[in-house]
């Protein structure tokens, strides 16, 4: 579909053609898009609309976008009428060497995102993308990405900037017609090039399938939601001193999400629920990337003519379950290897994903080893946990490992190599520690990153199980309780170093330890 939608003839548009709105300007070089610039489109359904069902949200002219930096853009503002946070448009057209890049949030977010080094150290993009994949037509998808060379475990696939990021809370704040008519005026006042390249994208989505007709405001909510990615905000969290994080701010951390989408290749990369690839948002800048940059990376090798895919749902589903999402969110049959396969084999793979569920919580609710949590249904799974032991806990832990292996779930198999890693600091078994938790890093740092929170306590565990808060943690409490002496599991003794010190030739020991 890459020329179904050609580049939209820029002459029809006044409302949305930042260059026609006049000199209502912020500053230097910066326009402003006023509500009724926003509704001047020809829309007058969205217009009726509107005005018949407005009780949620309202048109803020009076409000300034912040100062501190230069946008390019900015909007009239809407806010919900019992709430003081406005949403509006800032765009910067000159962000990432002309690439542009437009927000709809808060002029308080807005404030922070423009203080985050991508934007105060222009040097900064995303590194060039060696050619490891091209865009090919794939049979009953569409566009999809294919790998043009042998892409290893780990490697970086491809990165880019956002083309649009929406703060999640415009979504319950404001009325549809309002958020819509942001988006599309988000859209148009980016580098004609890049609006271009949006314009282009997929609507095959469940809502339509047919664009012909489509307003420009209806076309510009379809390529959105077929091509948007969630994002969760920064983590760690900054101090709480910092605007992002302020009081004021909702304590719902889903609200701290994002709503993003990318006019690149990264909105090529088709489905798939045992996927190669996976996708991270890196908010600060690394070796991949500036910041604020969405990284594909391979999770296991992917060979030259293969298809690259990342998973669009949750793949701890049910083959029936994972369908229907696609097909009532997404608005495709999904025909992948793991749908595709006969009925036994996908019971097979059903009843996994049932035992890797109910082994994650049993792992995760830490003490409750006796069992009287567990009801009829993971009984008849077999995890009989009646007499269970901590030992049992790192045989479960190792058990959840080999079901990840085996469902080909490598862009979740951290949190397995993470929890087995813990269960075995947790009985002091030191060697086996290390093993998992330097597989959790490896595998951690593609999909998380390095900098995350989990993949830096990993490592931390890789090289000094000994000092970690989980070693030889009691089992009826959480990690990093006292040792108490009885209640504790045998095993290894953090060594003095990693040689034989008294000078013997270390054969006792070895004899004890096999
Ligand atoms: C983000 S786009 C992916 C790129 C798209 N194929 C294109 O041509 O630009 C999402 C859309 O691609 C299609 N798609 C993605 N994965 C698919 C799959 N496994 N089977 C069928 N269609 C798929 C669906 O139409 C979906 O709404």
């Amino acid at each position: 579909h890459e020329n179904v939608y050609p580049d939209v003839d820029e002459s029809h548009s006044h409302a949305y053609d930042h260059k026609a709105c006049g000199p209502e300007g912020l500053g230097d070089g910066s326009l402003r898009l006023s509500a009724a610039d926003i509704f001047g489109t020809g829309d007058t359904d969205a217009l009726t609309y509107y005005v018949g069902n407005n009780t949620r949200s309202h048109p803020r002219e009076d409000l300034t976008p912040p100062s501190g930096h230069n946008w390019s853009h900015t909007t009239s503002c809407f806010n919900r009428i019992s709430s003081n946070d406005a949403f509006c448009v800032f765009t910067d057209t000159s962000y990432a060497d002309g690439h542009g890049i437009s927000f709809i949030t808060t002029a308080q977010r807005a404030a922070y995102l423009a203080s985050l080094p991508t934007f105060t150290s222009p040097s900064t993009t995303t590194k060039p993308n060696p050619a490891k994949y091209t865009i090919s037509s794939i049979p009953g998808k569409g566009l999809g990405l294919i790998a043009t060379t042998r892409i290893p475990r780990g490697s970086l696939i491809l990165s880019s900037h956002p083309t649009l990021m929406i703060d999640y809370r415009v979504f319950d704040e404001l009325l549809r017609t309002d958020y819509i008519s942001l988006e599309a005026a988000a859209i148009s006042s980016l580098p004609q090039a890049h609006r271009s390249a949006f314009f282009n994208l997929s609507t095959q989505s469940k809502n339509a399938n047919v664009t012909d007709g489509l307003s420009r405001i209806a076309l510009t909510d379809t390529i959105i939601t077929t091509n948007a990615f969630d994002i969760p905000p920064p983590r760690p969290s900054p101090p709480p001193s910092h605007p992002y994080a302020s009081p004021q701010e909702p304590g719902d951390p889903a609200d701290d999400l994002w709503y993003t989408v990318f006019a690149s290749p990264i909105s090529r990369l088709n489905h798939d629920c045992r996927p190669n690839a996976d996708y991270r948002f890196d908010w600060n800048s690394n070796k991949d990337g500036p910041g604020l940059v969405q990284v594909i990376t391979a999770v296991r090798d992917i060979l030259p003519g293969e298809e690259i895919t990342i998973s669009y749902i949750n793949p701890l589903k049910s083959r029936q379950a994972r369908q229907k999402h696609l097909r009532t969110v997404w608005g495709f049959n999904c025909s992948c290897e793991l749908c595709s396969r006969s009925r036994g084999m996908v019971e097979e793979s059903d009843r996994r994903i049932r035992l890797i569920k109910e082994l994650r919580r049993l792992l995760r609710e830490e003490g409750k080893d006796d069992g009287s949590k567990v009801g009829r249904g993971e009984e008849e799974e077999g995890w009989m946990t009646g007499s269970r032991g901590q030992g049992d806990r790192t045989k479960m832990a190792e058990s959840l490992v080999n079901l990840y292996e085996m469902e080909g779930l490598w862009g979740m198999i951290f949190e397995a190599y993470a929890i087995a890693a813990r269960e075995y600091s947790i009985v002091g078994e030191a060697w086996m520690a290390m093993k998992w938790a330097e597989l959790a890093v490896e595998f951690g740092a593609m999909v998380l990153g390095e900098g995350d929170e989990e993949v830096r306590e990993m490592k931390e565990l890789a090289r000094d199980p000994w000092g970690h808060g989980s070693w030889r943690s009691r089992k009826s409490g959480g990690y990093g309780e006292e040792d108490e002496g009885e209640d504790w599991i045998e095993g290894d003794e953090r060594p003095e170093c990693f040689g034989v010190e008294d000078g013997s030739d270390g054969e006792d020991e070895d004899e004890e330890g096999w």
